[in-house]
């Protein structure tokens, strides 16, 4: 694993690599143990928010290279990657909002990309390489559910140290912590930092009563008890409220549709948190790849 988490890359490649990303000041990695918790839902609003005010500039990197969700997320279905000179360019939501997925390789949503790991691992070190970001505040990486492939070629090529930290996503429910635990040994043993949980579909809150029911009643103690014997922050707990499906699905952001529900205010406070805690690290063009 040490092996990996070095970059056992050539030299020449490194530093191309390191050339490209000097401009990326903040990298967030989003995981999951499992797949339909709700990852690829909050990377996208991670990024929504943190470009919300217009004075940071964003860029969302989409490498769940078997489904990509990214693109009808953001509102960006049928849109391709152009390139120019410098490379390849993402595509912009807003002019501080830039995405790049495979989605925007596939000729249509519904094509099947069914590659094995060397060609997978190709594609991710060719977003980072050829990828013309500019000058980024946060790039945050959405990636697929559990450790594989992908996560460990994010690490290898970007290097763990050029990573801020990860965001790791849950259910309540015991099946998806048992998972999250494994991601939090993959992050220890690649040296990954651990921002915080989420704990993402955690009750239900009426919308006509306000009361709050727990549809999927934590039978170990939910993610609050893990994090506190994991020694790992809760970062929050965000309800369920089928308005976040609505507004995914329409390609817009659900913390500008709804702001005043409990589920943004949710998201807001943690994507706040994330921030602090990017903003308490040293910037990325300090560290060394
Ligand atoms: N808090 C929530 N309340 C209601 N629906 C939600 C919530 N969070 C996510 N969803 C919905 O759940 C579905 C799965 O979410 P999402 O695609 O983000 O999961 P994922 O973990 O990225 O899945 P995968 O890794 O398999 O792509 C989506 O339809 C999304 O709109
Ligand atoms: S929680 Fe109360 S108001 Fe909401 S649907 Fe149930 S009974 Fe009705």
């Amino acid at each position: 694993m040490a092996e990996v988490a070095g970059g056992g890359q050539p030299e020449a490649e490194a530093a191309e690599l390191r050339e490209r990303l000097r401009g990326v000041k903040h990298t967030v990695v989003v995981l999951s143990g499992k797949g339909g918790v709700g990852k690829s839902t909050f990377s996208a609003l991670l990024a929504h928010g943190l470009a919300a005010d217009g004075g940071r500039q964003v860029a969302l990197l989409d490498v769940d290279i078997c489904g990509p969700s990214i693109p009808k997320m953001m509102g960006l279905e049928g849109e391709q990657v152009h390139q120019s000179g410098s490379g390849w360019s993402p595509v912009y939501v807003e002019e501080n909002l830039g995405v790049m997925s495979v989605g925007f390789l596939l000729s249509s949503p519904d094509d099947a990309v069914i590659w094995r790991g060397p060609k997978k691992n190709g594609l991710i070190k060719q977003f980072l390489r050829d990828v013309d970001w500019g000058e980024v505040d946060y790039l945050i990486v959405d990636t697929p559910p559990g450790t594989s492939d992908e996560h460990l070629s994010i690490v290898q090529y970007l290097s763990a140290s050029h990573i801020d930290g990860a965001v790791i996503i849950t259910t309540p429910q015991e099946v998806s912590l048992q998972d999250v635990r494994k991601e939090i040994n993959f992050c220890h043993k690649v040296k990954v930092p651990i921002i915080g949980v989420v704990e993402n579909m955690s009750g239900f809150i009426c919308p006509k009563c306000k009361k709050e029911s727990q549809i999927f009643p934590p039978t170990t103690g939910g993610a609050e008890k893990m994090c506190q014997n994991l020694n790992v922050s809760l970062l929050g707990k965000v309800p369920l409220d089928p308005q976040i499906g609505r507004s995914c699905d329409r390609g817009q952001s659900f913390l500008s549709e709804v702001p005043d529900s409990p589920a943004a205010s949710s998201y807001r406070n943690i994507i706040q948190r994330v921030q602090e805690y990017c903003d308490q690290h040293r910037p990325q063009e300090e560290k060394t790849i």
